[in-house]
């Protein structure tokens, strides 16, 4: 049996058919680019290459025995409905961090005195970034706070940029001193972050990913002013923050909804949906939701890919999007930022050099080595440009599914359970970036189908 995995002895994205023992199933579940290339947005001239370190190699040894891996899954005898087949991730006992965005003023400590005050019986730890030196945010949380076992300030700048050395200190010494005194982490950026560098964290250093593992982004958006961040126009090679947030969220909050009107709140909702067709999206007065929708997401979870590229969820995008058809080069996420004026547009096949999302739902079985070549050459070329992406696949050769998540360059995918005997074979995938040109993935992949 064939399995796929990233050929990590060279510096190519390329995926690799390897053949599978039960051994090498296992192996075949962390793969990860090796290097990561990090633009800093307020310095959009800088740019940092990490080095990710051989995280996956390393952890396959020790962490994948721990949680040994899936395939075994269901066994598959005849006439076993699709419902007892179930995943069998062992279960990832390293603390859930999540990370807590949104623009300026969009109601992250607000939310977090929220998470604070709630009873989910979970011992959290934050992490305040603060520019400047008094650290107003830290006073009204600690102020609040039940819950919190910790908040640590990180004060010398944004989080994305100058502090992410902090940050990785902060994660290692909560690590080392505290391990056993919290059960999720919380960290709150600035308004002006973005999210990118501080999920790569995550990934990039051993010493946090060995105990830490990230749970979500979640985002705050201010309905009453979202619109004019989203469209603000910025310097060629500058991001905007705001879109960022967005882009890269599990679970979006359309937050001081008491301030605007319906209609408004819907077509703010809209414009969020093309941005991230993938994260939820939820309407809240003062950051006020439940706790299971933003602790313990699993946004970076193999085992929670199914639930994430829910067909329903892509179905209602595509209706939204046949609806938009004519003029699907939505102006509303554009740099220049106007609105879709409601006219069709004579350009159709000039791809949204905004960001947003696209969605892939095709019955049928992959060729390994066209899916391999298609997607590897993907993510060589234009891994700056996909933001995040998600996937559910079903590979000649295999008798299990193939789940995969990335982040930019960061692929992580694995076998998940084996497919039902009478279950459909439907590959699902999304991607969220930049200059997404969908009629290309729609025909690249549907290319690498039998
Ligand atoms: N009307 C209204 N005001 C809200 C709501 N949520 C938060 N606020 C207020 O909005 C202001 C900003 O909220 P914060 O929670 O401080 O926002 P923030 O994102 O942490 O702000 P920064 O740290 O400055 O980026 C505060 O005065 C909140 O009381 C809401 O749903 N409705």
């Amino acid at each position: 049996m064939a399995g796929m995995a990233m050929d990590l002895s060279t510096p190519s994205v390329k995926l690799v058919a390897q053949p599978i023992t039960s051994n090498s199933n296992q192996n075949a579940l962390f793969h990860l680019i090796r290097s990561w290339n990090f633009r800093c947005p307020s310095s959009p001239g800088a740019s940092l290459r990490l080095r990710t370190s051989s995280w996956s190699k390393k952890r396959n040894v020790a962490e994948l025995k721990k949680r040994s891996t899936m395939v075994k899954a269901s066994a598959t005898t005849q006439g076993q409905s699709t419902a007892e087949v179930v995943s069998q991730f062992p279960a990832d006992t390293r603390i859930p961090a999540t990370i807590l965005t949104g623009f300026l003023g969009s109601g992250k400590t607000t939310l977090l005195n929220h998470i604070l005050t709630s009873e989910h019986g979970k011992r959290i730890a934050v992490i305040e970034n603060e520019y400047g030196e008094v650290d107003i945010d830290g006073s009204l949380v600690a102020s609040q706070m039940t819950g919190a076992e910790d908040i640590v300030m990180l004060n010398n700048g944004c989080l994305c940029c100058t502090v992410r050395g902090d940050l990785v200190r902060m994660l290692s010494e909560l690590v080392k001193t505290k391990i056993d005194k919290f059960d999720h982490i919380v960290i709150e950026t600035t308004g002006l972050a973005n999210p990118a560098p501080i999920i790569q964290t995550f990934y990039a250093e051993d010493k946090i990913a060995d105990h830490i593992k990230l749970d979500g982004v979640v985002t705050l958006v201010d309905v009453k002013n979202a619109k004019r961040h989203l469209e603000q126009v910025k310097p060629k090679g500058v991001v905007n923050e705001a879109v960022e947030q967005i882009a890269y969220a599990d679970r979006i909050i359309l937050n001081k909804i008491d301030l605007v009107g319906e209609a408004e709140t819907k077509a703010l909702m809209q414009k969020i949906k093309r941005i991230n067709g993938m994260a939820r999206v939820k309407y809240t007065k003062f950051g006020v939701v439940d706790m299971d929708y933003v602790l313990g997401i699993g946004g970076f979870d193999l085992d929670r890919i199914e639930t994430e590229v829910r067909t329903e969820s892509l179905s209602e995008d595509h209706d939204e999007h046949d609806h938009h058809h004519e003029h699907k080069h939505d102006h509303d996420h554009h740099e220049h930022g106007h609105d879709s004026d409601g006219h069709s547009h004579e350009h159709d096949h000039v791809h949204d050099p905004g960001v947003s999302s696209v969605s892939i739902v095709c019955d049928g079985t992959l060729n390994l080595t066209k899916i391999n070549t298609w997607l590897g050459e993907l993510l060589l070329e234009r891994s700056d440009d996909i933001y995040r992406m998600k996937g559910l696949l079903s590979v000649d050769g295999f008798n299990e599914r193939y789940v995969f998540q990335g982040v930019h360059d960061l692929f992580h995918g694995s076998p998940d359970r084996v497919w039902g005997p009478d279950e459909k074979r439907t590959n699902k995938i999304i991607f969220i970036g930049k200059n997404l040109d969908e009629e290309a993935l729609q025909k690249g992949f549907r290319e690498c189908l039998q």
